[in-house]
């Protein structure tokens, strides 16, 4: 057996490991621990010291093997607002990305700082409040002694790589979803932290794509010294862990619904549907996500007393499964929005209109994402938990037009940390190290007849409800 690299994936719901084969990619343990999400109505929240809990217990499930590691690399959730005080512990419970009480702020901070289109061309994206920058000022203005004793402000991939290696460092890729990011220059942009009061030195150092991160300290459950790579914000992860080219599209059912692609040019998009985030390479990542995926889907199920894969054809309803306000499009105070019930709708059609639902909403933002190196008969990689299920598959089909390959590899941001750590490791590109490894081969579905009438009911349901999703409090 060649040498061993450790992937880890730290996102909403758990934390997953491999312990992969850096040669051949083959994966030789796995292990997953859960998280603990807390909060209701618009907040969203996880103690940092419960990732870290997580991944020891993930690493432990690896067995012994995880002894023999020569360098990891950790994937984790955007976004997430993780405020530490002198000593590093944590002054309150992380911020995740699918809070959304920052919405008034994040409305505040785009009038004061020049408008959609600057902030676009600045940082990449117009911010929802999903990016950290949002979350830092409603801490400002509604939890001031937190913010007063923040002395370190991490990303939850920075938290548990800091833990590691015990120096602040973040990546490109993650840091592009902070909002205080300049996509231009590649550095803090010290107009947006002046304007909220966050001092830069106590933000992490970007770490250059191939430049490690540091080592592993003694004392914890990984080899002492081995190589720690940089990390990166999970979607990016996925994209390396795929060996993504440009024009390939990427969608993604978890907790969030995400629709990428790589691509060489900086992603600028003054509506605010796409976000421009940097890749972990030297690229970029332009990318929509939704607040409300598997996890909305599955309470529909629950409430009808439904399995996930009980779905039936032919209902007239619309369901928006907004469940958690939305990010796109862009309501965040919304909540589930059901129209068209009759008589003889069945609870199996009802469920399917939630699964149509969430997948209208990603698949909006699938051209924007792709650009012109898009070919439209490339199938759409679909990944994260939800591709297991058929009805998914099936409804990204019929609402795409597309065909559909669904990679073998099940854990495609754990795998794509451990194609960063295997590339900084042997010296080489991780994107090629994925290729090589063949992450992103498995079985395709044909495409079928895009389901337009569905598409065209959705819409104007969207279009009609307007008024009733941006009102706040239902
Ligand atoms: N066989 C399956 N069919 C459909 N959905 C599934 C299946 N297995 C897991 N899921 C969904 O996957 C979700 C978890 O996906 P995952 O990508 O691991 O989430 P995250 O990365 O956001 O923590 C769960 O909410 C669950 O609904
Ligand atoms: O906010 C975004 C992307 O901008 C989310 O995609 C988060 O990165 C969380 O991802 P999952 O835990 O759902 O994988």
């Amino acid at each position: 057996m060649g040498p061993l690299v450790v992937g880890v994936d730290s996102s909403t719901q758990s934390t997953k490991v491999l312990v992969v084969e850096a040669d051949t990619g083959r994966v030789v343990a796995r292990s997953q621990a859960p998280h603990t999400v807390t909060g209701a109505g618009g907040a969203r929240e996880s103690d940092p010291r419960g990732w870290w809990d997580a991944l020891a217990t993930a690493l432990a499930g690896c067995g012994d093997v995880v002894r023999e590691a020569a360098a990891v690399s950790i994937g984790g959730q955007q976004h997430g607002l993780v405020t530490l005080d002198a000593a590093g512990e944590p002054v309150r419970p992380a911020m995740l990305w699918n809070d959304v009480r920052s919405a008034p702020q994040r409305d505040r901070l785009v009038a004061e700082l020049g408008g959609a289109k600057e902030w676009a061309e600045r940082t990449g994206s117009v911010p929802a409040p999903s990016f950290t920058v949002t979350k830092w000022a409603w801490l400002r203005d509604n939890e001031p002694e937190a913010a007063a004793a923040t002395a370190a402000v991490r990303l939850p991939h920075d938290y548990l790589t800091e833990r590691l290696t015990g120096t602040g460092t973040t990546d490109r890729g993650d840091a592009s979803g902070t909002g205080w990011w300049d996509s231009r220059s590649g550095a803090y942009d010290s107009r947006t932290l002046e304007h909220v009061g966050l001092d830069a030195a106590l933000l992490p150092r970007v770490v250059a794509p191939g430049e490690a991160a540091g080592t592993v300290r003694a004392g914890l459950p990984l080899p002492e010294g081995i190589l720690v790579a940089p990390g990166t914000g999970d979607n990016m992860a996925a994209a390396l862990g795929l060996g993504l080219r440009p024009g390939q599209p990427v969608l993604s059912l978890g907790t969030s619904g995400t629709v990428y692609a790589v691509t060489g040019e900086r992603p600028v998009d003054p509506t605010g549907t796409v976000a421009g985030f940097a890749d972990a390479g030297g690229g970029w990542l332009p990318l929509a996500a939704t607040l409300n995926c598997t996890q909305a889907v599955d309470r529909f199920a629950a409430l009808l007393s439904l399995a996930r894969e009980d779905v039936e054809a032919g209902s007239g309803a619309v369901v928006l499964p907004f469940l958690d306000g939305e990010r796109t499009p862009d309501l965040p105070h919304a909540s589930g929005l059901l129209y068209g019930l009759r008589h003889d709708t069945t609870p199996g059609q009802l469920l399917q209109s939630a699964y149509d639902g969430a997948v209208y909403a990603l698949l909006t933002a699938l051209d924007r994402v792709t650009g012109p190196e898009a070919a439209d008969d490339e199938p759409i990689l679909l990944i994260g938990g939800g591709a297991q299920g058929v009805a998914w598959r099936d409804t990204v089909r019929r609402l795409s037009g597309r065909a559909v390959r669904v990679p073998q590899v099940r854990e495609a941001v754990a795998l794509g940390a451990a194609a960063q750590a295997a590339g900084l490791l042997l010296g080489e590109d991780p994107a090629a190290v994925a290729r090589r490894w063949g992450t992103a081969e498995g079985p395709s579905y044909g495409a079928v007849p895009r389901d337009d009438e569905t598409l065209q009911r959705i819409a104007s349901v969207l279009e009609d409800g307007d008024a009733l999703l941006r009102r706040p409090g239902a």
